[in-house]
């Protein structure tokens, strides 16, 4: 009898020529480790449930490059920390695109801390720590320039897991969908009393991506 359900070869997906081209810019020298990145993504990070089997066609456009080109809003030298880091979006597409920035990655959840690690070893990416903790949990401890995040709570909770790990004078940086107005609206309150500014929607990577990246700035005000 015939095996009708061969076992599935989990292969890393080349990136479609449009996005080869935003890669190469957003990328440059370092390709190679985002291919690395997005290896570690469609076979570990699938298999230990990181992210769903679905996304692996959509890991160079949605994904990585979505979330690398945030790193043109981000100084030189600078420092930031990415709260609920996850598979690494955006903490490690940001490190990977801009090695003279510090990355911290803040994510509770051991599973996944534990492939972070495991990725940031492999890639060799000096420019990382992990920090296996809520974000709640550091305040006082990591600090960055940048705050970031992406996908991990509406505005009004996330505000108060972002403002408090930003250096005053420094920005967080959420990535949002289409609700990004509708969100800032409902915050608006929770934001001023925890410091910050007037939060603005800014667009990033509309050079490179058929599909900019929406971003939430948040300046934080220095005391
Ligand atoms: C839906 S995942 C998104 C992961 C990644 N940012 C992405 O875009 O693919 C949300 C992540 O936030 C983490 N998380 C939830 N609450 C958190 C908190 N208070 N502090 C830090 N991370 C948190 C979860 O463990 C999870 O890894």
């Amino acid at each position: 009898m015939t095996d009708p359900s061969p076992t599935p070869v989990a292969v890393a997906p080349d990136p479609s020529v449009d996005e080869l081209a935003a890669a190469t810019i957003v990328f440059g020298a370092h390709l190679g480790l985002a291919r690395g990145f997005v290896r570690h993504l469609s076979t570990s990070g699938i298999e230990r449930g990181l992210l769903g089997p679905r996304e692996v066609p959509r890991l160079w456009g949605r994904h990585v490059l979505n979330c690398a080109v945030v790193a043109d809003l981000m100084d030189p030298g600078a420092t930031v920390v990415d709260v609920g880091s996850g598979a690494g979006l955006p903490g490690l597409a940001i490190a990977i695109a801009r090695p003279d920035l510090e990355l911290h990655l803040v994510e509770p959840l051991e599973r996944r801390v534990t492939w972070l690690n495991e990725v940031v070893g492999d890639l060799s990416l000096p420019n990382v720590t992990v920090h296996r903790a809520r974000a709640e949990q550091v305040v006082g401890q990591v600090s960055g320039d940048y705050v970031t995040a992406r996908a991990v709570s509406a505005l009004s909770t996330l505000a108060g897991w972002t403002i408090p790990l930003a250096r005053p004078g420094g920005e967080v940086l959420a990535i949002k969908g289409r609700s990004a107005g509708e969100e800032i609206e409902k915050a608006r309150k929770i934001i001023r009393k925890l410091g910050g500014g007037p939060a603005e929607v800014l667009v990033a990577g509309a050079e490179v991506l058929a599909e900019p990246t929406t971003v939430v700035r948040i300046p934080v005000r220095i005391p």
